[in-house]
Parts: C-alpha cells; structure tokens; sequence
C-alpha cells in the first residue's frame, strides 16, 4: 500500500501555547485510521492544520506526494482532502439535496462521479450532479428527506448529511471529526456500519477523530493518541488499550470496549 499521507513534525503554537507538537502520522491508501485523546489533547487542531484552516508553525504535511502545509482550504478540498465539522456545518435553509450539489458543484466534469455511479456520457454535468447527488443521498439513506431543508432533519441525519456532503466533494482522504458526537447508541452503530461501507465503496482513506475510544476500537486498524499537543501512543487497538500512557492520559475516563 502507498503512503498517502505523510506527517513530520507537525506543531503549532498558539501566543505561548504549543497546542501541538512534533507529531509524526502516516497513512497508506485505503486505511480507516482513529485519533483520539482527552479534551483539548489537540486533535481538532491538527485536523485544521491538514485542512488549511490553521497554517502549522512547524513540520510538513505531504499529501499524495505534495507539501500542502499552509495552503488555503479550498486548495486542500480540491486536492482531495475532505471533512466534517464537529459542531454540523450545513447550509440550514437549503434543501439537503442542495447540500450535496453544492459540494460536488466544482466536480460536476470531476471523474469520481461518473465512475462511481457509471453515469451515461450523454448525461449533461448538471443532470449528471443530480444523479450522482442523488445516489449519494441514497447511501445514506437521506434520499427520503432530498427536499426537506436541512435544518429540519433529525439530529442524527444532519450528521449523515454532513458526511455524504464531505463525501461529494470527491476525497481521497475524508477527515470525520466526531461523527457521533450526540447521536444515541443504535444511531452510532448504524454510523460505524455507513463509515465502514463507504471506506470500502469509494476506496476511501479515514481519519477519524472520537472522543470515545470503545467507538474507534471498533472499526479502527490503527490509533493515534494525542494527549496535551502531543502524541503518546500509536498502534493497532489492542496495543492501544493496554498502552499504560494511555490508560493513564484517559485517567477518571473508562477505558473499555
Ligand atoms: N485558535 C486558537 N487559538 C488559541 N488556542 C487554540 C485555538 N484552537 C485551539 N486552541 C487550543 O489548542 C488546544 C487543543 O484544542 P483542540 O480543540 O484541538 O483539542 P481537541 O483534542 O480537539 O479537544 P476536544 O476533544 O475537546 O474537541 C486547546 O488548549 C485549545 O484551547
């Protein structure tokens, strides 16, 4: 498997406050990676630093054989890096199919979508943006809401929509930033299920970022623990759960699956 994304170094610092620091993180193609850690430990930070939002004051990040530190976000999405927010970011008055023809609006001659969805040639691109927006929608399963407006779906859909929204967008790599976050148990479920499939259907690399570690065990193959800016512990779930650093850092939080 080839590297797609490569850290080095990575830090930032915020006035005196080094929110992140000498992180090294890899990830080959087609992994479904967690990062997790205690409140503040940094990992929305370091998500805002591979998305462009924050410009790291140290270290390099290489995408798909580029440096793309400090590069406007826009950059970033259109090189291929997509995510989602963990406070939702939807646009609340339009309607959820909007939503997704919005994000994919920049692709409507983008590959991904004809070749996902082996659209006809003759398609136009904006019959071909709302076909490909529809099937979208369809996995997960919104389709039924496609002319609700956002705002008004349930809590646990908006966050799906968010997720097929990033998911327009054609990434390579999606970077979910507490997609559960809220949701009870059997939606959390049902959305470790959707993460699952969609890595495999469009051959995607994740990044996932939860609070909850027995959520990442679950599907992760890897885990990268930050904990105050910096990282503790790397390795596949078991090694994780018994790493003594960890168990410490998550001190008071139970630590189970
Ligand atoms: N723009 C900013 N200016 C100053 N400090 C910041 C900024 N963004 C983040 N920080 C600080 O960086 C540290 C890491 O925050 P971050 O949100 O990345 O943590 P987190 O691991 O995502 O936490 P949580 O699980 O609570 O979301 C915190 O101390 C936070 O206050």
């Amino acid at each position: 498997m080839s590297t797609l994304l490569k850290v080095d170094g990575l830090g930032i610092q915020f006035g005196g406050l080094k929110a992140v620091q000498n992180v090294d993180m890899y990830m080959s193609q087609g992994e479904l990676i967690g990062l997790i850690g205690p409140n503040g430990a940094g990992k929305t930070t370091t998500f805002n630093m591979l998305t462009g939002v924050y410009a790291p004051t140290e270290g390099t990040i290489t995408f798909d054989g580029k440096q793309i530190q400090g590069l406007d976000p826009y950059k970033v999405t259109r090189g291929g890096i997509s995510r989602t927010f963990q406070n939702i970011r939807l646009f609340k008055e339009l309607s959820v199919l909007d939503n997704v023809k919005v994000a994919n609006h920049s692709l409507a001659n983008h590959n991904i979508l004809s070749s996902i969805f082996r659209l006809p040639k003759h398609f136009s691109g904006e019959a071909k943006m709302e076909e490909a927006s529809l099937a979208f929608l369809k996995i997960f399963g919104l389709d039924v809401y496609k002319d609700e407006l956002s705002k008004n779906l349930p809590y646990g859909m908006q966050r799906r929509l968010e997720i097929a929204r990033a998911l327009a967008a054609g990434p390579q790599l999606l970077l979910l930033d507490e997609p559960a976050a809220g949701m009870n148990p059997q939606e959390t479920k049902e959305l470790m299920d959707l993460i699952a499939f969609i890595r495999k259907e469009f051959n995607l690399t994740i990044l996932l970022i939860e609070h909850d570690m027995s959520l990442v065990m679950g599907i992760c193959e890897r885990i990268y623990v930050l904990d105050h800016g910096q990282l503790i512990a790397e390795g596949s779930p078991e090694e994780i759960r018994s790493n003594p650093k960890v168990i410490e850092a998550y001190l008071g939080e139970e630590v189970t699956e």
